[in-house]
């Protein structure tokens, strides 16, 4: 039996998963992330348990399926967030600064009034918004000496997750590929080489970063993992490979993915797409030297607001009951939750903006409150199709996939809000598919993404079931309350 081996680092997860060429899983291993949030709109992570845990869970798989069977490894991640280590050691000089984090808004802010905006999305096809890593690159250069002084020393090394892990399991290699690299504000999106002029602009130096190469190949090979040499021969952002893994391989397929965040990204060809409507261009993939791209929304609170209600609201006992809170009343009865906990992405891209819950009444009941933050998944996505349409993407079946789609309730909803088909794959872990998938076509199981796509399955379709009034109402109501947060901004 031959495996192909994933490693999945998302956000508050790190998961390995070993692949069947049919697609089938063979073993799962997952580790929690611990999520630091030293003030209001940072949140960090600790790169060595990253790496720890990431090797902890590889190795478990691979006790489980027998290391001879694994063939490859592909790695995906959380995109964005960016890693500060000593190239002569090999240890991390810094907490990671995830994506959530919005520490880089000042610097971004200042970008933006000096008029820059434009002349940056033109080249990377991105937004100035501290989502992105530059300007968090910036800010770990300017406020922690550590990082600061090796740089000086020409030591630091600077990479997303995937340069990270590729690092510490070759034992030094430090590459990235160019869907993480389109991630950092730092890429031209047209020659997926690293921009000198941008990297100037945040005072980025050019000698830290990774060298970019595409998401299939002899990437490089670890012994770390079953202790024979293995093949990395795939690597992509989490939400590119989630649409490589639903097979988002022609212009106009759709995916949206819902884990801590939620994704939407549409497959655009061999150009990159340009969005009058404040949605992203960004690499779908680079295979062969060559990109194909995608057009982005990002929703920056999905499953978590689940787990806020879970874990600081203590209104739910688990992820799972709300689907039946949700069905269990006919409505939100009036509220609205707008779970802008780290500002408000795509296509708001509001770094000050935080969340509310309006429209609460006397009668408002903890279903109310988990159907209102249900509901929020689908109208958020709602404003993110809607501008995709107005860029000229009109999808009927947006296929949807993450932790959260597990929530029929939620699928159905979707279904519903946005008037569309809604489609569930069998394995939803299809982030972790997309991976093995590149890494099949890398290591030469497959010819080509269209031939590795045997490895995806449908399990259910959702159809829209709600009359146009009702949803029209739905997204009156909702556009009601992102005024409210926008009206609630500091001046
Ligand atoms: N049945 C469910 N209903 C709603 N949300 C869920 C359900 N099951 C899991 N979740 C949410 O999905 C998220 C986990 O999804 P996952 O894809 O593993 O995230 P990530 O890759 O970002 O770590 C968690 O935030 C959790 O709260
Ligand atoms: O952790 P996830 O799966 O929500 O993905 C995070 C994204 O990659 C951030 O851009």
């Amino acid at each position: 039996m031959t495996h192909i081996l994933s490693i999945d680092e998302g956000t508050t997860s790190t998961r390995a998963v070993a692949f069947t060429p049919e697609g089938r899983i063979g073993g799962v291993h997952s580790e929690e992330i611990v999520q630091h949030f030293p003030q209001s709109g940072w949140v960090e992570h600790d790169p060595a348990e990253i790496w720890n845990k990431t090797l902890r869970a590889a190795n478990r798989v691979v006790e489980d399926v027998g290391a001879q069977s694994i063939a490859a490894i592909g790695i995906t991640n959380q995109r964005e967030t960016i890693v500060f280590w000593d190239r002569r050691t090999g240890d991390p000089l810094a907490p990671a600064i995830v994506w959530q984090d919005r520490r880089g808004a000042a610097i971004c802010a200042d970008l933006k009034a000096r008029g820059l905006e434009d002349d940056v999305q033109g080249r990377t096809g991105l937004l100035l918004d501290p989502y992105f890593s530059a300007s968090k690159i910036r800010w770990a250069l300017e406020n922690w000496p550590e990082v600061r002084e090796a740089a000086k020393a020409k030591r630091l090394a600077i990479g997303t997750i995937d340069s990270w892990l590729i690092w510490r399991l070759t034992g030094g290699l430090h590459v990235t590929d160019a869907t993480n690299a389109a991630r950092t504000l730092l890429m031209g999106l047209e020659r997926c080489t690293w921009d000198a002029g941008l990297a100037a602009l945040f005072d980025v130096p050019l000698d830290a970063l990774p060298e970019i190469v595409d998401c299939a190949g002899r990437i490089g090979e670890t012994r770390l993992i079953g202790a024979r040499a293995i093949p990395i021969s795939g690597c992509a952002g989490d939400q590119q490979a989630a649409a490589i893994g639903q097979v988002c391989l022609d212009p106009g397929a759709v995916k949206s993915t819902y884990g801590t965040g939620a994704f939407l990204l549409a497959h655009a060809g061999a150009t990159p797409p340009v969005s009058s409507n404040r949605l992203l261009s960004t690499v779908a993939w680079r295979l062969g030297g060559r990109a194909a791209y995608a057009l982005e929304g990002s929703i920056f609170v999905a499953g978590s607001a689940i787990k806020w209600l879970r874990d600081q609201i203590g209104i739910i006992a688990s992820a799972s009951e709300t689907a039946e809170l949700a069905a269990s009343v006919p409505d939100s009865g009036g509220v609205a939750f707008v779970p802008a906990f780290n500002g408000l992405g795509a296509p708001w891209w509001e770094p000050e903006a935080r969340g509310i819950i309006a429209g609460i009444s006397g009668g408002t009941t903890r279903a109310h409150i988990v159907r209102a933050c249900l509901e929020a998944m689908s109208l958020q996505t709602a404003d993110l199709l809607d501008a995709m349409r107005r860029d000229g993407v009109s999808p009927s079946l947006l296929r949807v996939d993450g932790g959260m789609v597990a929530n029929d309730w939620l699928c159905q909803d979707l279904a519903d809000v946005l008037g569309v088909t809604v489609e569930r794959p069998k394995v939803v872990e299809t982030t972790a598919i997309g991976a093995a998938m590149l890494a099949a076509v890398g290591y030469g199981l497959f010819a080509d993404l269209e031939s590795a796509s045997v490895m995806w399955h449908a399990e259910r379709r959702f159809e829209p079931a709600l009359d146009e009034e009702a949803r029209s109402v739905r997204k009156t109501n909702w556009a009601t309350a992102v005024r409210q947060v926008m009206a609630g901004l500091p001046e």
